[in-house]
């Protein structure tokens, strides 16, 4: 971090409020968030099944709409955009990462990588991409296809693809649920690297307080409100922190 005070936000919600559902079988899946995920950090949100942790990525991200409250990427507000606006705001301002790798089979790793660029008719900057494809170590694989990789390496295929744009945010829904804890770490590493290396910012949702620990900070959620974060996180932190909010429900 530099020694400046303000914190810029990638992303923020405020007064987020999530109601799937009407009547008697309403869920609040989010009852009123407020939090901003500052540029330039790995954030990761954790809270037991349940607890709003997808809905609130999905609502930050532009994937799903909000019931009440506001949503941003960098100052803008994605409640006010139209869906063709919002799409595009999603494709040149966020990246995604998912637990299913998400990789064109017929495509080789290159031109993976540079796809949503490609898609958006935008020329991949290619000091930009050699430097990714030296942070995910993928660079003897890059004429390979996808079926010739292992899940960790089509996972690292994924994690810069998404970071190919520049992208204000990359958001991560449990991108290592698919992998054994080594090339879960392995990936969750690079994320951190990434996030470091480049100056971006990564919000990730996962359950598993080894893959929390990776990021800068954790928030907690819990029954759709934001119930605590804990900075500079340890797997048995985190742990011990989720342990806490199961014994009081
Ligand atoms: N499309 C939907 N329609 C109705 N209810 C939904 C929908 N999506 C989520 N919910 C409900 O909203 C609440 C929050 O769900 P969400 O998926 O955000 O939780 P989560 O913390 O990500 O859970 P998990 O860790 O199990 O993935 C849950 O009660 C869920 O059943």
């Amino acid at each position: 971090m530099t020694a400046t005070t303000e914190v810029r936000a990638a992303a923020r919600v405020v007064d987020a409020v999530k109601v799937y559902g009407g009547g008697d079988t309403a869920v609040r899946a989010l009852d009123g968030v407020d939090v901003t995920f500052p540029a330039g950090r790995f954030t990761a949100i954790m809270g037991p099944s349940g607890s709003g942790k997808s809905t609130l990525m999905h609502c930050a991200a532009g994937l799903d709409t909000l019931t009440s409250g506001a949503a941003y990427i960098g100052d803008t507000e994605l409640g006010a955009l139209d869906d063709r606006r919002l799409t595009l705001l999603r494709r040149d301002r966020a990246g995604f990462v998912f637990q299913a790798f998400n990789l064109v089979p017929t495509l080789t790793v290159a031109e993976n990588i540079t796809l949503p660029l490609d898609l958006a008719g935008r020329r991949a900057d290619q000091e930009w991409t050699e430097a990714l494809v030296d942070i995910v170590g993928l660079r003897d694989r890059l004429h390979h296809r996808p079926s010739e990789l292992s899940g960790g390496q089509q996972q690292r295929v994924a994690v810069a693809r998404a970071f190919a744009g520049r992208p204000d945010v990359v958001f991560a829904d449990e991108p290592t649920g698919n992998l054994d804890s080594r090339s879960g770490a392995e990936v969750l590493g690079l994320l951190a690297r990434a996030v470091r290396e480049t100056d971006r910012t990564v919000v990730m949702v996962t359950h598993d307080p080894v893959a929390a620990a990776h990021a800068d900070e954790v928030l907690f959620l819990a029954d759709g409100r934001l119930v605590d974060r804990m900075e500079a996180p340890t797997a048995d932190k985190v742990l011990d922190r989720m342990k806490a909010f199961e014994a009081r429900s």
